[in-house]
């Protein structure tokens, strides 16, 4: 499965291709849907949610609900674009039009965003070239692809589930939710205004977003996400670009904002002699080989263990600050002091679904990759016999 994902964030629409999907797999916009909506939610989120009201249009490779082996398309349309016509038009500027007088052309960029580096490296004099593309509504389609690969995921008995583990400061006590079900944890975490699975911590965290808000500054986090129910040695270690592991935080680590990523018991590891460490190997005849603990996060070797994947990615501060930070006008190459429209004081919770969708899209990528065929049914039978013996292994 390859996929591509296109659109600027005040352009026309998000588009996303996504190719190599077995024939036969049930698959709905509705579906795609629920998931569009999670990732605008969650406390925190600035007045550009409120404008968007994100639904795809399947556009290609599906027909009566299911695919047909051939490419799909996905789009979604900003409805913000409306608002941005003539600064976004996409025929050539009429010649008695002066590029510099077009409304709002940026030439301040922001303190850790793409907007200063990615000028220079396009050519851009105006930023927003840069900004357009650089925006983190790129998220709404790895969702879009992830909604996607969840439901193929779903047909193999493979769950994903991502909560926010901590904001600004504020952590989850893990005794709240470790002994919650997939389905029971993502109950709680739907029903919460962070997608926090411990009440408190949600508490305190959604007034730390409310804080922070008031004072102008933005607040960063940590979300984790678990896939359950892969079966073992998806991944390898025969090469250094087919470990799971790697492959599983090079896409966390795609997310815009995304600046660090932990297995299991993470950087911790560090502070711990190996008998604390390792997971004990045990079998038994119902569930064949298993471990008595999953510090490892479910990954030996760059493969999958068939232990759950627990995997934590950090999200940095939003860049764009209401109290701004010291920057450089590229035209005046005079120090300014920034004012914004507007800007997210807190995404990790959207940032927890964005997290979700993009792991389950690397796990459907590898699955493809291990197993062969080009039909949903066939893949199934393969998966089943290989399931069948690793057990009897
Ligand atoms: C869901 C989500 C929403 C975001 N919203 C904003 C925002 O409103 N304003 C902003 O400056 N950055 C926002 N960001 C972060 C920037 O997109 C990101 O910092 C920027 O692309 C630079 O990339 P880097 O932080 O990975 O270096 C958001 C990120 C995510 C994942
Ligand atoms: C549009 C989305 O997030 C945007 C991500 C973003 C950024 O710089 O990354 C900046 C903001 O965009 P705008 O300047 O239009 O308000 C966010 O709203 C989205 O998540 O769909």
């Amino acid at each position: 499965m390859r996929f591509f994902t296109a659109g600027e964030s005040h352009g026309p629409q998000l588009t996303a291709i996504i190719e190599g999907l077995p024939a036969q797999m049930p698959l709905t916009a509705e579906m795609i849907n629920n998931e569009l909506k999670r990732r605008q939610g969650g406390h925190g989120r600035g007045r550009r949610m409120q404008i968007e009201k994100d639904q795809v249009l399947i556009t290609s490779g599906v027909r009566h609900g299911k695919t047909l082996g051939s490419p799909v398309t996905l789009t979604v349309v900003n409805d913000d674009w409306k608002h941005w016509t003539s600064i976004m038009g996409i025929e050539p500027l009429a010649d008695d039009v002066n590029p510099e007088d077009i409304k709002r052309q940026i030439t301040r960029p922001r303190p850790g965003h793409a907007d200063l580096v990615g000028g220079m490296k396009y050519g851009h004099r105006d930023l927003r070239n840069v900004l357009e593309r650089s925006s983190a509504r790129e998220t709404t389609m790895r969702v879009a692809i992830g909604a996607v690969a969840k439901q193929f995921l779903c047909q193999l008995n493979i769950q994903t589930v991502a909560h926010v583990t901590e904001i600004g400061g504020i952590t989850t006590n893990p005794e709240t939710y470790s002994e919650l079900s997939m389905e029971e944890l993502r109950q709680v975490i739907e029903n919460d205004p962070v997608y926090c699975a411990d009440k408190e911590a949600s508490t305190r965290m959604v007034a730390a977003i409310d804080d922070i808000k008031g004072r102008g500054d933005t607040l960063g986090g940590v979300v984790e996400v678990i896939v359950e129910g892969c079966p073992p040695g998806i991944g390898s270690y025969v090469q250094f670009d087919r470990k799971m592991d790697g492959k599983l935080a090079g896409a966390m680590m795609s997310i815009n904002a995304f600046k660090g990523v932990e297995f299991g018991l993470g950087f911790k590891m560090a502070q711990k002699p190996g008998s604390e460490v390792h997971d004990e190997i045990v079998w038994s005849e119902e569930l064949g080989y298993y471990r008595k603990s999953n510090r490892l996060g479910g990954l030996e070797g760059g493969m999958t263990t068939g232990m759950p994947i627990v995997i934590r990615g950090v999200m940095k501060p939003i860049p764009t600050l209401y109290k701004p930070l010291e920057s450089v006008d590229i035209d005046t190459k005079e120090p300014f002091v920034a004012t914004i429209e507007r800007s997210d004081p807190c995404a990790v919770p959207a940032a927890s679904v964005v997290a979700e969708h993009v792991i389950a899209t690397e796990m459907a990528k590898a699955i493809m990759e291990e197993f062969r065929s080009d039909t949903m049914d066939g893949l199934k039978e393969e998966i089943e016999r290989y399931r069948q013996y690793v057990k009897e292994f």
